[in-house]
């Protein structure tokens, strides 16, 4: 069978944009493979009539979705933003970011890694890797979904800092665990827990462990981070404040109006991240 693979390369990066390049000719001449790339890399290997990458042909990310293998070379942004798009599709990612927690393969591995992982695949075996819970949210009275998140959800008032919080409840399976002022909480998974989670003082989650954590943002009495099962039933109600926002991985932002209960639970569909496994105690080190 011919192998469909997508590749994503960080909008404005000429080294990643050069790689998307160099795989898509590798797989297709080793492999037959059928690839794509995004429409921007697509655009500005057209634009650079020059550059070895003219001529590719792009897609829209989200049109990768049905496709065997997507390959997001970028930093854990760009990784974030093309796992919104395809959901479930198996995902590897290139570390071309600054911290890059979530790209587990070096530039100077890709070719090899993701051609080790289309030959699998041409071959129907089972494919390396490991299934990612993701987090989605709902209010109250509202008719909307909040996009599956990899990272968090977070719950704020009108603006983070002094004057911007709201009074907000977190209840888990409709127990109340704490009622307090704060500029808001998050939800984090295991694979956000080294990102906003940390920043915020919330534990680190190993990625094994079946667990997501609530963790409260500068709340005037201190709430202790909260690790809940994954099949805890989270809600979170904003009151006393003029406008509260809901957001998924820092992008998908939805603003509510209080008093608002919004429930937080784990997504159907987990995110598929295949390849080599990052190592988060060494990629932990980068951000100190
Ligand atoms: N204060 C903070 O720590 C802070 C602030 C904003 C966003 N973030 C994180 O960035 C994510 C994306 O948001 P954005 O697109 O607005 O910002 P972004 O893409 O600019 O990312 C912000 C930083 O968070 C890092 N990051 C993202 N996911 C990570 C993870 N799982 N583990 C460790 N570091 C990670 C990125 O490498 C980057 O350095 C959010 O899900 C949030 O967790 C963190
Ligand atoms: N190929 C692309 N097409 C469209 N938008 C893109 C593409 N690549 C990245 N983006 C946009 O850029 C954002 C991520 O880029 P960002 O500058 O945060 O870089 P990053 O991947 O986290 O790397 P770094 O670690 O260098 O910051 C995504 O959320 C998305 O909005």
């Amino acid at each position: 069978m011919d192998v469909a693979v997508g590749i994503v390369a960080q909008r404005g990066n000429e080294r990643a944009q050069r790689l998307a390049g160099t795989l898509l000719e590798t797989l297709e001449r080793d492999h037959g493979a059928d690839v794509v790339v995004d429409e921007a890399t697509a655009s500005a290997a057209a634009a650079d009539a020059t550059d070895e990458t003219d001529d590719l042909p792009g897609v829209a990310v989200e049109e990768m979705a049905d496709r065997d293998l997507v390959v997001s070379i970028g930093g854990d942004g760009t990784l974030l933003f093309v796992a919104r798009a395809i959901g479930s599709t198996p995902l590897v990612g290139v570390n071309l970011g600054e911290v890059g927690f979530l790209n587990a393969v070096d530039p100077a591995d890709a070719e090899a890694v993701v051609t080790d992982l289309v030959t699998i695949i041409e071959a129907g075996d089972p494919v390396p890797g490991r299934d990612l819970v993701r987090l989605e949210a709902s209010a109250a009275g509202e008719s909307w979904i909040l996009e599956p998140a990899l990272n968090e959800v977070l719950v704020h008032g009108p603006r983070r800092g002094h004057s911007g919080g709201a009074t907000i409840e977190i209840r888990v399976d409709g127990t109340q665990y704490v009622e307090t002022h704060a500029d808001g909480v998050l939800v984090a998974t295991p694979t956000g827990s080294t990102a906003y989670n940390l920043s915020e003082g919330g534990p680190l989650v190993h990625p094994d462990a079946d667990a997501l954590v609530v963790t409260g943002m500068a709340p005037t009495e201190p709430i202790a981070p909260l690790v809940v099962d994954q099949d805890a039933s989270l809600s979170i109600t904003v009151s006393n404040a003029p406008e509260a926002f809901v957001i998924g991985d820092g992008r998908n932002r939805r603003a509510v109006e209080p008093p608002v209960t919004v429930a937080v639970s784990t997504a159907d569909e987990p995110g598929k991240l295949v390849g080599p496994e990052s190592n988060v105690f060494e990629a932990l080190e980068k951000l100190e």
